[in-house]
């Protein structure tokens, strides 16, 4: 049986991020990828050059659409923007008693551009995070929606108890943005045990779209029924080797290489 994982995220006009990158990984891991976009960004491997949100009634419409025709197996959100979007994204979930939800909090881009306006932040906390079966912030987003500040190891643990708290089943904390040079170690709770994940830290700019690429994987692993630790180490293991393989396109933060891991599975 097919599975079907659906993402509702922005686009990224460099192809390294956003939609791109998540029906990119779908097709890397086998299952079959829909969009909902909310946004269209102009960006590069340089940055953002502009953002334009769709209407959260065009949102809606897209979901209703899948909804309506072609239940998904997971379901993943990126870019969300506003708290009318964040709303429209909450009412299908809960409409069509959609499973799987992965939110990935996106707040920032690399180079500093607003991808969530900071009073929507709020809408996430209340609407979203308790349809979450696994949220995946990196280190500011955990900061953002905790009222935290997260330095140690303890930090990064209560930040995930606050998070399962407010309805997240699982939380997993990405390390990307940890000073800690060698490792970049992701922690995920389910409300009973921690379980961290270290792999070693790649030296490179070519990071664009890691946090996408990571939460659409572990999407598709859900999907295809895997339990959530499992999926986790996989899509740990995509993002290590589409960090690791590096395309070096553009001349700022390059997009990471989504074939990397089926490329050394099969030895294409
Ligand atoms: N330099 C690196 N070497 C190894 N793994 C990395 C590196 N940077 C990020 N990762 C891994 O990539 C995944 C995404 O983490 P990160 O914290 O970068 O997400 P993010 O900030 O949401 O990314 P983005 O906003 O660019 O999409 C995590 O599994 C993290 O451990
Ligand atoms: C559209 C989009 N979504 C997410 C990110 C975060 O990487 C980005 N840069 N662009």
């Amino acid at each position: 049986m097919i599975k079907k994982v659906l993402t509702i995220a922005g686009s990224d006009s460099g192809g390294g991020a956003g939609i791109q990158a998540d029906l990119k990984t779908f097709q890397e891991l086998g299952v079959f990828g829909m969009s909902a976009v909310t946004a269209v960004t102009a960006q590069n491997t340089r940055g953002v050059h502009g953002v334009y949100p769709m209407d959260a009634a065009a949102v809606a419409s897209q979901l209703d659409a899948i909804g309506e025709d072609l239940t998904p197996d997971a379901v993943k959100t990126g870019m969300l923007f506003n708290a009318e979007i964040i709303a429209a994204a909450a009412e299908a979930i809960n409409k069509y008693r959609w499973e799987n939800v992965v939110i990935d909090p996106v707040m920032i881009a690399k180079g500093g551009s607003t991808l969530l306006q900071q009073e929507a932040i709020q809408a996430m906390k209340e609407v979203l995070i308790p349809l979450a079966a696994v949220i995946t912030p990196n280190i500011p987003e955990a900061e953002a929606l905790t009222g935290t500040q997260i330095h140690t190891e303890e930090d990064k643990r209560e930040a995930c108890r606050i998070l399962h708290q407010m309805g997240a089943r699982t939380c997993l904390i990405k390390g990307g943005h940890e000073e800690n040079g060698d490792y970049s170690s992701d922690l995920l709770y389910d409300g009973q045990a921690f379980y961290e994940m270290k792999s070693p830290r790649i030296e490179t700019r070519h990071t664009h779209g890691t946090g996408c690429t990571f939460s659409a994987a572990l999407a598709a692993e859900l999907a295809a029924g895997r339990a959530i630790r499992r999926a986790a180490e996989t899509a740990k293991t995509f993002i290590q080797a589409a960090i690791e393989d590096t395309l070096e396109i553009g001349s700022g933060h390059g997009p990471t290489n989504h074939w990397a891991y089926r490329k050394r599975g099969t030895g294409i």
